[in-house]
């Protein structure tokens, strides 16, 4: 049965001057589901966002959200849309510009649960919007992007900038989100982010999409991996790629260090081990690391993300 896409893009484009910053890019984000648009900085994810937002319109494609165009009216009251800045009234406190969202809404949260919810209690919710710090400030455009229940949820780099605390707490809060039904397109650099929380993950980078896919389908299933031991040099690394699958691939790094690529299950840990007691090599800190998200990342932009 075809997935129900909350959030439809086709073949998107837009340009500022000579910057192509979205160039045919295409995904969905099927209902009730967590999607990660994941990619280095200038990658066209916040445009993205910003077109299906309807705060920006595309020079070309298509994008439909729940169904329509983003910048129908209609669909406010069913979207929750997480700022990055702007939107606030500086002198206004944490509390008031929380009521004040949440009167705009027929069926609201609780503004003061959904500010304890997110931490901000007590003198915080009393503190006027401009003297917050950078993560108040983020956790309270969080509870406003969400305190009129929306189908729909877009955060902009949610943690960015955030302690470990606020981080988990907004992790969970995503995560009750999606046990509630509701859809939410979220763009991150952070891996652990896109790993923990995304059904989906979307690699952009240059404006075009460059992979899709569960966490477990773009690690191919996390069994794609590497083995890293410690031995004698000079081990005779053709003999030992003789006695494991084809593919796989060997090399000593500096004198001693060994690193075994292949697909990482029981049997090939087997193989290389048995090899090395045939030989009478004993194998010191023998290690087992899987093809994590940023090895697959890595590998399809040549670049590093920030942590
Ligand atoms: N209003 C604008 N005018 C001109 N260029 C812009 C504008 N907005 C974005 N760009 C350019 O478009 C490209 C994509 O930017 P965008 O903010 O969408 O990327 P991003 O993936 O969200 O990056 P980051 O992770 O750093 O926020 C960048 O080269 C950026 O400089």
């Amino acid at each position: 049965m075809a997935e129900i896409l909350a959030v439809e893009v086709v073949d998107l484009s837009k340009t500022y001057g000579p910057t192509r910053a979205v160039d045919g890019l295409s995904f969905g984000v099927p209902v009730g589901t967590v999607t990660a648009l994941l990619g280095p900085n200038g990658a066209g994810k916040t445009t993205t966002v910003e077109i299906c937002e309807g705060f920006r319109r595309g020079d070309g494609g298509l994008v439909r959200v729940l169904g329509t165009d983003p910048a129908d009216q209609k669909l406010r009251p069913r979207v929750g849309v997480m700022l990055q800045s702007g939107g606030m009234y500086p002198g206004a406190r944490a509390d008031e510009m929380l009521r004040l969202v949440a009167a705009h809404h027929a069926h609201p949260l609780d503004p003061a649960a959904l500010l304890a919810r997110v931490g901000l209690t007590g003198s915080a919710a009393r503190t006027p919007f401009r003297r917050l710090s950078g993560g108040q400030k983020q956790l309270l455009s969080l509870a406003m992007a969400v305190v009129g229940r929306p189908e729909l949820v877009f955060l902009d780099e949610p943690t960015a900038g955030l302690d470990v605390r606020a981080r988990h707490e907004t992790w969970d809060l995503v995560e009750e989100l999606r046990a509630a039904g509701v859809t939410v397109l979220l763009t991150t650099h952070a891996m652990d982010e896109a790993e923990r929380l995304a059904d989906q993950v979307v690699i952009v980078n240059r404006g075009k999409v460059v992979a899709a896919g569960t966490p477990a389908e773009l690690t191919r299933g996390g069994a794609e991996g590497e083995l890293r031991f410690r031995a004698p040099v000079g081990l005779d690394l053709d003999q030992l790629l003789a006695a494991l699958p084809t593919g796989s691939q060997a090399a000593e790094r500096a004198g001693g260090h060994y690193v075994v690529r292949g697909t990482v299950d029981p049997a090939f840990l087997a193989a290389v081990t048995a090899w090395c007691a045939g030989n009478g090599v004993l194998p010191n800190d023998l290690r087992v690391e899987q093809r994590s998200l940023e090895d697959v990342f890595v590998d399809l932009t040549g670049s590093e993300l920030a942590r």
